[in-house]
């Protein structure tokens, strides 16, 4: 059955965990999509993992658009949701519509956008044209330069409280999932608790709808020291469809995040 954006509705509503990894060519859409993974993000940690740079500045719009067509043409179920890349949406909402139109004309069906409550008005004018958006807030890697290095946010009163007006902005103007990255779980779990929309993290915790990893991280490939974060599926796996459905089975098991990937 094809995922869509009701489905991941349904399963929030449900209880029943969202599992999400990124992808990036048609070959693992293909075993993904075939392991049950509801939704395959084309994410602009591409250009770490992928091109080895040492964040996700330098991808372009034209290489997001390139990963969204292969990844798009080896999904058969799984929504295929596209990262704009740094540069491609923050300078006007036109430039994001510009931007979002091609990674959806690659086959996307959806978008994300970095950005706490300053990008609902963007988001609103997405949504309105017909492009359902994901928003991604907490440790946004795109402003690696501002953020002052890769934290985890949200940790004073008085950054939870912006994180949490932020996902309420956000899903008022349309948003159709909130992803968090690197958030303490009590706040992840708030955040879950007030907007009405699901809630996807990544290093926040077991109380969101669902879960999102590198797919390179979770098989064992990083180089350098593992984040928190991350569980590598592949110790134990006798193949990689094998990790793939493992991590799957634990995010619906609700076992994978456990207390050592989680930030307090
Ligand atoms: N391979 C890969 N995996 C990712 O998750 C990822 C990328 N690349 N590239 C883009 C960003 C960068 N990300 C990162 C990178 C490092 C940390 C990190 O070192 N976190 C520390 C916590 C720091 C703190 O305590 O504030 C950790 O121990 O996990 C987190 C997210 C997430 N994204
Ligand atoms: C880590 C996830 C959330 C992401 O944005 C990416 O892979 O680019
Ligand atoms: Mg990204």
């Amino acid at each position: 059955m094809k995922v869509t954006v009701n489905t991941l509705h349904k399963k929030a509503r449900d209880g029943e965990k969202v599992v999400m990894l990124t992808c990036y060519d048609a070959s693992f859409a293909q075993v993904m999509d075939e392991a049950g993974v509801d939704v395959l993000l084309v994410g602009d940690s591409l250009g770490t993992v992928l091109q080895g740079a040492d964040s996700t500045l330098p991808v372009t719009l034209d290489e997001m658009v390139y990963h969204t067509r292969l990844v798009a043409r080896g999904a058969k179920n799984a929504l295929v949701l596209a990262d704009l890349p740094f540069g491609s949406y923050q300078e006007s909402r036109e430039q994001a519509f510009a931007s979002a139109a091609r990674l959806m004309q690659a086959g996307a069906h959806m978008v994300k956008l970095e950005g706490g409550a300053y990008m609902a008005e963007t988001t609103r004018f997405l949504v309105e044209r017909g492009i359902p958006v994901c928003a991604h807030i907490g440790l946004t890697p795109q402003s690696v330069n501002t953020m002052g290095g890769y934290r985890v946010q949200g940790k004073t009163d008085e950054d939870a409280a912006r994180l949490l007006d932020d996902a309420k902005a956000l899903a008022d103007a349309g948003a159709s999932l909130v992803l968090m990255e690197c958030m303490p779980a009590e706040l992840a779990r708030r955040v879950t608790e007030t907007v009405s929309v699901p809630t996807i993290g990544i290093g926040a915790g077991l109380d969101v709808s669902g879960q999102v990893l590198v797919v390179y991280d979770m098989l064992g490939i990083y180089p350098g020291k593992k984040a928190k974060f991350v569980k590598d599926f592949m110790a134990g796996a006798d193949s990689i469809a094998g990790a793939i459905k493992a991590y799957a089975d634990a995010v619906r098991a609700k076992t994978f995040p456990a207390a050592e990937h989680i930030f307090s």
